[in-house]
């Protein structure tokens, strides 16, 4: 096995160490093949394996991996065994995380093996601190880097208001950017290394079709208005790289799994932009980590936050410190969180519903017990 050769796809010591002593000297004599899925489309699946330069190979996949949606998606890797022309599915390696949604009350994986999640916003009234939030704690939930991605930075003036009310937040990583101002693109540079895999999600209108297309070094026009007031259609010039040989500058090789010229993976799967929560609660703690704070120092243990004396959330909604549409979001999504995860585990679950109910509404107390009792 070529391992330089899968490096382009995000290939990494992770997946290799998953494989025991026999897969791996079969892979090392190319008796067996590591290969990424690259798109899902019902009982059609392809992959990009060492040969991914020649674009992409359907992959067979036994009775014990179906259905498909519940075993692997688009980002994951698979062990490929060949057979004349044939390339069958034997093995499917763990992934480092996996965005899932809810689909029909059924859990179903949306992509896997990201770097970044592109979390795009828009400074308009488009924008949602509470969504960010619920993205948030996806990303948090997945184990996935979350970037937020303000487009649409030339309809304010606003701009830093905007940016602090994101910063507030506490994420790490984000970038204010506009369609229209292509220097302000530069600063997604950070994100966009070759062999780095991205996906994006956020709502209807936010643009990102357009930063898609921009990546992809697929032309953006924008209307100006030149010194005699005359209308006309000008390029945008785009952050990806050309690549100077003939295989021309639009690189992509799938729909689902997509390469820019500069090296970087995106994983654009039907449905990965609008996605429900799923048993996010260890995210909801992260992305709600001051209300979690805040609660380890009620008074009682079993605060429930409503009329206790000595409630620091009750403080300080009072006094300001905790605004109330931020704890009001976080119970919302906690039940909403409750919810999804028990439709997910069908008719064993409508019995523990209210188990898994409270245990979702009480996990800060639960939490406050156990730092207690330490
Ligand atoms: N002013 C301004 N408009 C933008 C910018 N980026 C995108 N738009 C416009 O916003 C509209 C929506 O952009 P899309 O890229 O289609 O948004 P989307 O998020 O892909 O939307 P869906 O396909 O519905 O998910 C289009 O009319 C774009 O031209 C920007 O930076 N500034
Ligand atoms: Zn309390």
């Amino acid at each position: 096995m070529n391992i330089s050769r899968l490096q382009p796809l995000g290939w990494s010591h992770f997946f290799l160490q998953q494989t025991d002593t026999q897969t791996f000297e079969k892979l090392q004599s190319n008796e067996l093949q590591a290969f990424r899925i690259s798109a899902i489309h019902r009982s059609v699946i392809k992959g990009l394996g060492a040969n991914w330069e020649e674009g992409e190979v359907e992959l067979l996949c036994p009775e014990s991996f179906q259905p498909v949606s519940e075993h692997f998606c688009v980002g994951d890797w698979v062990i490929v065994e060949q057979a004349h022309e044939h390339f069958r599915i034997i093995e499917v390696l763990d992934a480092e995380n996996q965005l899932e949604r809810l689909s029909n009350q059924k859990r179903q994986l949306m992509a896997a093996n990201l770097d970044y999640l592109f979390i795009v916003t828009s400074a308009n009234s488009d924008f949602s601190l509470k969504r960010l939030e619920r993205y948030l704690a996806m990303a948090y939930d997945a184990n996935i880097e979350p970037v937020i991605v303000l487009n649409k930075i030339d309809l304010t003036d606003k701009v830093d208001d905007f940016l602090d009310q994101i910063r507030d937040l506490k994420v790490h990583n984000i970038v204010g950017i506009s369609m229209l101002q292509p220097d302000s693109l530069l600063l997604l540079k950070h994100f966009l290394t070759a062999g780095t895999t991205i996906a994006m999600v956020g709502s209807s209108g936010v643009g990102k079709s357009s930063l898609i297309n921009v990546l992809f070094n697929q032309t953006v026009e924008r209307e100006v208005i030149d010194q005699n007031n005359i209308r006309m259609i000008e390029d945008i010039q785009t952050i990806g790289g050309i690549r100077d040989d003939d295989k021309g500058k639009h690189t992509t090789t799938s729909r689902q799994l997509l390469i820019n010229a500069d090296g970087v993976l995106f994983i654009d799967t039907p449905g990965i932009r609008e996605l429900q929560l799923l048993n996010a609660q260890n995210g909801l703690e992260m992305a709600f980590h001051d209300i979690v704070q805040l609660a380890q120092h009620c008074k009682f243990n079993n605060c429930s936050h409503q009329t206790e004396p000595g409630c620091k959330i009750l403080n300080a909604l009072g006094n300001g410190e905790l605004a109330q549409s931020h704890w009001d979001n976080y119970q919302k999504l906690l039940k909403e969180d409750a919810f999804n995860a028990r439709s997910a585990q069908g008719a064993y679950a409508q019995k523990q519903h209210m188990k898994t109910f409270s245990k979702a509404i009480n996990r800060i107390q639960s939490k406050h017990r156990q730092d207690k009792g330490r």
